[in-house]
């Protein structure tokens, strides 16, 4: 005889790209998505299951499209844009068998997005053009000097680069991104007026070229292993100073992402890794 309490359980998919994990529930049958305290209860990696976001899975807007999908930080907040959770979102569509090809489309929040299957469980999402209006960040109140921002955060004079990648992003260069002051002031600098929004903040330390080292303090989230659109926003930014070329590899603390932007009005694109980590039942 079937478990009652499994059968009116909430089935999910544990995944990761780059180490940045999520929990992915398929909502295409309309059941509404979890309210903020289920989202903090699953989220909660002692007495839940842990993600860094919960991703909902949904029936598409526009046509052509195969799902669209929706982000949870897990605090419970939500977010317009979650690259990572893209190539995961395409990687969960591709196995349940509902893209076929190497390409698909998917409704974020942000927008639509194409995504392109590499091999080797790779992704490459087309991400959008960085936004760099201070009020679509949205940033408020202050000047920039040839696209730097400076805020004074409690004792600390911070310099940065804002932009929207459908979601707010602030990214501060640094000369040694291991002994950044991310846990300090990546949330001292969520909390300025500056940003309405709140921000996810990048702490980006260029090694060459080619090559990025970046820490992320996500708005929601805290830091993460890695974020795919605050690797889209360290990439704009430095390529937009010159610092790195148009196509350059971003390494997060939890695995690399390729990063391509032709030119300043052309679309982005981030390439990089899904992962599949077990499959679970919510019956809490
Ligand atoms: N990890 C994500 C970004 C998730 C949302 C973010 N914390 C926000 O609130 O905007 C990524 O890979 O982009």
């Amino acid at each position: 005889m079937a478990d009652p309490a499994r059968t009116m359980g909430l089935s999910f998919t544990k995944m990761h790209g780059a180490g940045n994990d999520f929990v992915v529930i398929d909502l295409r049958d309309g059941r509404p998505a979890p309210d903020a305290a289920l989202c903090r209860a699953i989220g909660d990696r002692h007495t839940g299951v842990g993600y860094d976001q919960l991703l909902t899975v949904e029936p598409p807007r526009t046509p052509g499209a195969v799902a669209s999908y929706r982000i949870w930080n897990s605090d419970g907040s939500s977010s317009q844009q979650c690259g990572n959770g893209a190539r995961c979102i395409a990687a969960w569509l591709v196995r349940d068998g509902a893209a076929e090809g190497d390409g698909l489309l998917l409704d974020s929040p942000a927008g639509t997005h194409a995504v392109t299957r590499l091999p080797d469980g790779y992704y490459r999402v087309v991400m959008g053009v960085p936004d760099f209006v201070p009020a679509h960040v949205p940033l408020r109140g202050v000047d920039a000097v040839e696209g730097e921002y400076v805020l004074a955060v409690d004792s600390t004079v911070v310099s940065f680069g804002a932009v929207s990648m459908g979601n707010p992003h602030a990214v501060i260069e640094v000369e040694d991104v291991a002994s950044a002051p991310v846990a300090t002031i990546g949330p001292l600098l969520q909390v300025q007026p500056a940003f309405p929004e709140s921000v996810n903040v990048g702490f980006a330390q260029v090694e060459s070229p080619g090559r990025v080292r970046l820490r992320v303090y996500e708005r929601g989230a805290g830091e993460t292993l890695a974020c795919g659109s605050g690797a889209c926003a360290a990439a704009a930014v430095m390529m937009r100073r010159g610092k790195v070329g148009r196509d350059v590899v971003i390494a997060l603390p939890g695995g690399e992402l390729r990063i391509e932007w032709p030119s300043d009005d052309a679309p982005l694109s981030m390439s990089g890794p899904t992962a599949f980590v077990f499959e679970g039942e919510w019956t809490a």
